[in-house]
């Protein structure tokens, strides 16, 4: 077990009235959040997004990335469905913490990519774990989900661990001058899947 359940409460938002569920990780003590909303436990797929902690995008309105928009998407989703799951995971910097990342969004400024970025630091371009998942989603009921996400090596990461992802559900939204550079890096070198059209223009063939 990497996580134990510790609590749950009401959470409302802009979105819906959300069920907050909080787990500790055994060996280290940080916290994680699932949001559900409706009957997740009923054995049907769950509409889902496993989100990244992204302090700057997601609490302070960053315009570098798309991870803000993303959360909101996913959020507003799961409410249209009146049905679904957001695992909030403290993974900040795709791993390397806060303060590691205003080191690589520095040297990004001075022409490095994010993964070169990383890299400089001493650092793999994604240190991610997500065994922490399996306990949350065993804890609350749910085998098998519709992931919202471009990211295929979250999608491997998650079966490897016998998660069962029954649909990838595109999640391409916020695109903007100050962050187009980092999605085209996550599409070249990360091997996400964006189409390079923006958000509002008709989908291009690939
Ligand atoms: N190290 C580093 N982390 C970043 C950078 N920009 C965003 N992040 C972090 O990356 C994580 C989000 O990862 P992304 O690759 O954007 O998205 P993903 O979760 O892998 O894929 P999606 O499911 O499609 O969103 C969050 O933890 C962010 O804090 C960066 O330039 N450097
Ligand atoms: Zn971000």
């Amino acid at each position: 077990m990497v996580v134990r359940f510790i609590e749950s409460c009401r959470l409302p938002t802009p979105f819906g009235v959300f069920d907050m569920h909080g787990f500790e990780e055994i060996s280290t003590g940080q916290e994680h959040i699932a949001l559900s909303l409706g009957d997740v436990a009923d054995g049907e797929p769950v509409l889902a997004r496993t989100h990244s902690e992204c302090l700057t995008g997601d609490a302070l309105y960053s315009m570098r990335c798309d991870c803000g928009y993303q959360l909101e998407e996913a959020l507003r989703s799961i409410a249209i469905e009146g049905r679904g799951l957001l695992l909030y995971l403290r993974q900040e910097g795709r791993g390397i913490g806060l303060l590691n990342k205003i080191r690589a969004y520095n040297l990004q400024d001075q022409g490095a990519d994010t993964v070169e970025a990383n890299e400089r630091l001493g650092f793999a371009a994604d240190l991610r774990d997500y065994s922490m998942c399996l306990d949350m989603l065993s804890h609350l009921g749910i085998a098998k989900l519709r992931l919202m996400t471009n990211n295929p090596r979250k999608v491997d990461a998650l079966r490897e661990l016998g998660i069962e992802v029954v649909e990838r559900v595109p999640l391409q939204v916020g695109r903007n001058p100050h962050n187009e550079t980092y999605l085209d890096t996550k599409r070249s070198r990360m091997g996400h899947w964006f189409t390079t059209h923006q958000d509002d223009d008709p989908p291009l063939e690939d």
